[in-house]
């Protein structure tokens, strides 16, 4: 069995980024990974802009001055001119400052008997109440570089350069299949000694929330030749295999060695719980992620290994993972004998401190775990844990980006 960061590493090093990209306009890129550097191509803002409603001055100018109001400008307004001398220009949030401007007081800040002249009750330095030009992006400036994944935050500043359309990274093409001949699916009749398939729609539900083109290629029977045949098929036409199940020791664990016999199997067995029995390796050119058929498993497994070779093959960074949250447990814990994602939720004590509670059955068949908690925390082996100890926790809402 080998270490977690050594497999992920393994896993990632095997994986040749796609090469192919196309351009897409912006309100369809979201979720996807720039193919190139993006420039910005003028200044942004274009002028200097004003933060406030208030009066747009020459500075420096001392408080109690009196001034007269010579014009104003609004938002979307082309920058006018101020008179040099004894005024004030009128203007508005997001307006741009006229030319001879440097500063601008706000409204609160001034009075004004009759909206002709000011009084400021502020002095002013040069640059007050202003967004300079190019503050946000200069004209040439790299603003985001490729294998940045595109989220709100990306795409909004995409925008704010005017870019309509964007060079992407095709999505990644990945095969999945479910295996064994237990399940049946979601709405079909169950005859004895059958379970529904819940890893199925698990694995649907995270590919489709990381922006990847699925070729669902349903369920493979406990049968050697069969799942020759799919996976061959398969390899074909994805740039990732990914199946669950079937990769333990069990004579009906058959994906494995089938891998093994039509192409290589690189790395079986992590130190791990749950998910010790994952497997990946190659069929033909295309990588293979054999993951474990326990739903927990599956689901653990999902996140530690594939989200980051999806990330890998898109061209984006693997290791993205933020630090986990360093939390303390809320009751004792006694380690088994590999380091273990158990399943907790994050709770207030009444002392006021967020703890993890972790969920009563930590079994790897049990989706009521994973349904029930918010994330997973890290128990490394052999350790007994006393309530309050500190651990690393990672929140599930992290592990879609
Ligand atoms: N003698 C040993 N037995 C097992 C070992 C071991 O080291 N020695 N490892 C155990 C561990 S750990 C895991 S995890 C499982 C994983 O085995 P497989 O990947 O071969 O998975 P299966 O045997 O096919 O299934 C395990 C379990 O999960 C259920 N399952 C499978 N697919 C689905 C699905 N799509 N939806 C819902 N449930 C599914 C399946 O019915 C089994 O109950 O092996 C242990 N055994
Ligand atoms: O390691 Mo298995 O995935 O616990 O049940």
């Amino acid at each position: 069995m080998q270490a977690i960061d050594r497999t992920q590493r393994q896993l990632i090093e095997q994986l040749a980024p796609i090469t192919e990209s196309e351009l897409i306009p912006l309100e369809t890129a979201l979720g996807r990974f720039l193919a190139e550097d993006v420039y910005a191509e003028q200044d942004v803002p274009a002028s200097d802009i004003s933060l406030f409603d208030g009066y747009a001055l020459s500075a420096p100018s001392a408080c109690g001055s009196s001034r007269q109001v010579a014009g104003v400008t609004y938002a979307g307004d082309a920058p006018a001119v101020l008179p040099e001398g004894d005024f004030v220009w009128r203007i508005f949030t997001g307006a741009p400052l006229p030319d001879g401007a440097n500063a601008v007081i706000a409204q609160e800040s001034v009075t004004s008997s009759d909206g002709r002249a000011v009084i400021l009750h502020e002095s002013m330095s040069v640059g007050a109440g202003v967004r300079p030009k190019g503050a946000d992006s200069r004209r040439g400036q790299r603003v985001l570089c490729a294998g940045t994944r595109l989220d709100a935050a990306e795409l909004g500043l995409l925008a704010s350069i005017g870019c309509a359309q964007i060079l992407v990274v095709r999505k990644p093409r990945v095969a999945i299949f479910t295996t064994g001949n237990e399940l049946v699916a979601p709405g079909e009749p169950l005859e004895p000694g059958k379970i529904y398939n819940s890893n199925h729609i698990i694995l649907v539900s995270a590919l489709t929330r990381l922006g990847v083109e699925i070729v669902d290629l349903g369920v493979l029977p406990d049968e050697a030749s069969a799942i020759r045949t799919a996976l061959l098929a398969a390899a074909k036409h994805v740039d990732l295999v990914l199946t669950s199940g079937g990769v333990s020791v069990g004579d009906a664990d058959l994906v494995r060695q089938v891998v093994s016999e039509i192409g290589t199997i690189e790395s079986w067995r992590v130190f791990l719980k749950p998910g010790k029995p994952l497997a990946f390796g190659r069929i033909g050119s295309v990588p293979f992620i054999g993951l474990p058929g326990n739903p927990v498993s599956t689901f653990v497994t999902f996140f530690l290994f594939v989200r980051p070779a999806l990330r890998a093959l898109a061209g984006g960074d693997p290791q993205i993972d933020r630090p986990p949250l360093n939390l303390p447990l809320a009751q004792d814990w006694v380690a088994g004998d590999r380091p273990e994602f158990i399943r907790v939720r994050r709770e207030r004590a009444a002392s006021g401190e967020t703890r993890l509670q972790p969920f009563g059955d930590q079994n790897s068949g049990l989706l009521s775990s994973i349904a029930w908690a918010d994330g997973v925390a890290l128990i490394p082996a052999d350790r007994t844990l006393m309530c309050g100890d500190m651990v690393d926790y990672f929140p599930f809402e992290g592990w879609y980006l």
